[in-house]
């Protein structure tokens, strides 16, 4: 392909480049972007489409596999409608996971609303030989999160932790939460297709879900969720919507014959 514009940036070090419509996403071409070396590097990329008459969020994982939703993706997405393509806030856009609803605060913080978190059943998770048992939530995309002593426990994350193949036919991203103090959390993850990122914000989403169950709280409140690269708040709401809010920062652009 001919060179074509990219821009690069992050939310909570989860980085991502964003490419315009017209550039066909082949898996090898999503590894090659993504490449941290030979490329411009990323956990992921964005195609920005547009159709009936909305922006639309085409994301793919940096293996080149796509996912239904990104919460740092479409925050940075909407960080990028709204500096390069004229988008105002609030905006709406689309995902494989529906319509989210994006606005900006003075801090310019950006927050997405995720919609209602699915709690569903028990699982186990384990790696090198460890197991714990995990909470199964659905942002739209699947999420086992465990809670361990120490985020060390976790290991290196090379690889994928062991989960059940029956419940996550498609694979999990799995989250390792401590915990830091009242409504506040800390947690790794290793990114189904991305492998361990600095930030995850549907992980964000599934952990502060599985914390508030297990605090025996619900809708109506709100955690502090650390991640590696920062920090995200999450609010369930009282109509048990969960919002994510946090930074997202365009750090680059430039042309590229990837
Ligand atoms: N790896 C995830 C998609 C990206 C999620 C993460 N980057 C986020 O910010 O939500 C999956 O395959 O479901």
């Amino acid at each position: 392909m001919a060179e074509y514009s990219f821009h690069k940036g992050h939310g909570t070090e989860n980085d991502f480049v964003i490419v315009p419509a017209e550039v066909e996403l082949s898996p090898e071409r999503v590894r090659a972007l993504c490449d941290r070396r030979a490329g411009i590097g990323g956990d992921g990329v964005i195609r920005a489409v547009r159709e009936d008459g909305r922006w639309f969020m085409d994301y793919r994982n940096s293996d080149g596999s796509t996912s239904e939703m990104c919460g740092n993706g479409i925050r940075l997405f909407a960080r990028y409608l709204h500096e390069v393509e004229g988008e105002p806030f609030p905006m709406d856009v689309g995902s494989r996971d529906g319509v989210k609803t994006l606005t900006c605060d003075d801090e310019g913080l950006v927050t997405v609303d995720m919609g209602v978190p699915r709690v569903l059943d028990q699982t186990v998770v384990g790696v090198d030989g460890r197991s714990w048992p995990a909470t199964h939530v659905d942002m739209g995309n699947p999420h086992a999160v465990a809670f361990v002593d120490d985020l060390a426990d976790a290991g290196t994350l090379l690889d994928p932790p062991d989960h059940d193949a029956g419940t996550y036919p498609e694979g999990v991203n799995v989250e390792f939460v401590v915990r830091r103090g009242e409504r506040h959390v800390a947690m790794r993850v290793h990114e189904r297709g991305s492998g361990e990122t600095r930030s995850c914000g549907t992980g964000a989403c599934a952990v502060m879900v599985a914390a508030a169950v297990a605090d025996g709280l619900g809708p109506g409140t709100a955690y502090r969720v650390d991640v590696p690269g920062g920090t995200l708040t999450v609010t369930w709401t009282t109509d048990e919507r969960v919002l994510l809010t946090g930074p997202a920062v365009i750090v680059a652009r430039g042309t590229t014959s990837l």
